[in-house]
């Protein structure tokens, strides 16, 4: 008989998809819900690039990128009720959601040294989270690189507008965060959609096993709950089959 607590018997599921599609506060609630760990990777790489900026590297400068990439200590906490991220132990929560970490991320997150680097330390937060039961970890290349063998992958999306309307409604509340227009949200996102997926190292994009859900028309409940039925099913193919 399995043991719980075992490599074997953790659920991990992974969430990707574009900015503003709902992968955090899904996957928070997902997390919380199944009694599973959270991991936010997106926090991870603006982490990173608060480093690179505060340190005056040059983001630009993709072979500085990749020398520094090993100096910052990053530490995730991974309760979902409370999730923490520090950057050589200071609280780096606040200043990596800023305007200036926004526009700075996805040229840091492309180098190939800060993604083997942070990938490293995701794939350990994943062990480790086994003896909880699993994790619910997300970003852009969960499922495709990450870790290829989830539980469940779940590629969420929707469209530009509402992700625009979404995540300038959230910003409003962000001390530091900067006002923008609806309309300047959305062709930032778009702008960083397209550097994201047009990356060469694992860049943004549905893992062919992965579940597509369009959130557009969904409100958070009906996408948590769209989650947690599909985690329910892998676990009963997994006793059944
Ligand atoms: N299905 C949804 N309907 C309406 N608002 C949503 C939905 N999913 C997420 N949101 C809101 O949109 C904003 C961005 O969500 P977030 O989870 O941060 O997206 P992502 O992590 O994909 O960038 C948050 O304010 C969140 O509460
Ligand atoms: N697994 C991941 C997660 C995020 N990234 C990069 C690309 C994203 O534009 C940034 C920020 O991610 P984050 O999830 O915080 O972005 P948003 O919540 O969508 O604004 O990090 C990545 O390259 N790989």
């Amino acid at each position: 008989m399995e043991t719980a607590g075992r490599p074997q018997d953790a659920v991990v599921v992974a969430i990707d998809g574009p900015s503003g599609t709902g992968k955090s506060s899904t996957s928070r609630a997902v997390a919380t819900k199944l009694g599973l760990r959270f991991l936010d990777t997106g926090a991870q790489y603006r982490a990173m690039t608060w480093w690179m900026l505060t340190n005056e590297v040059d983001v630009d400068d993709a072979a500085a990128v990749a020398l520094a990439s090993d100096k910052p200590v990053l530490v995730s906490g991974t309760d979902p009720l409370n999730p923490t991220i520090t950057v050589d132990g200071v609280d780096a929560s606040g200043p990596i959601r800023t305007q200036e970490v926004t526009a700075a991320v996805s040229a840091v997150s492309a180098v190939p040294e800060v993604r083997a680097r942070l990938v490293e330390l995701q794939r350990t937060a994943c062990a480790e989270s086994a003896a909880a039961g699993g994790i619910v970890v997300e970003g852009r290349d969960i499922g495709t690189t990450v870790l290829p063998d989830a539980t469940l992958k779940v590629y969420l999306t929707a469209s530009a507008q509402a992700r625009a309307a979404r995540r300038s409604g959230e910003l409003k509340g962000v001390p530091g965060a900067g006002q923008m227009s609806v309309e300047a949200t959305r062709e930032a996102l778009v702008r960083r959609d397209a550097a994201d997926s047009g990356r060469k190292t694992s860049p943004l994009a549905k893992a062919d096993d992965a579940i597509e859900v369009d959130t557009t028309e969904l409100s958070l409940e009906q996408v948590i709950e769209a989650i947690v039925t599909l985690v329910d099913e892998k676990l009963k193919e997994r006793t059944t089959g």
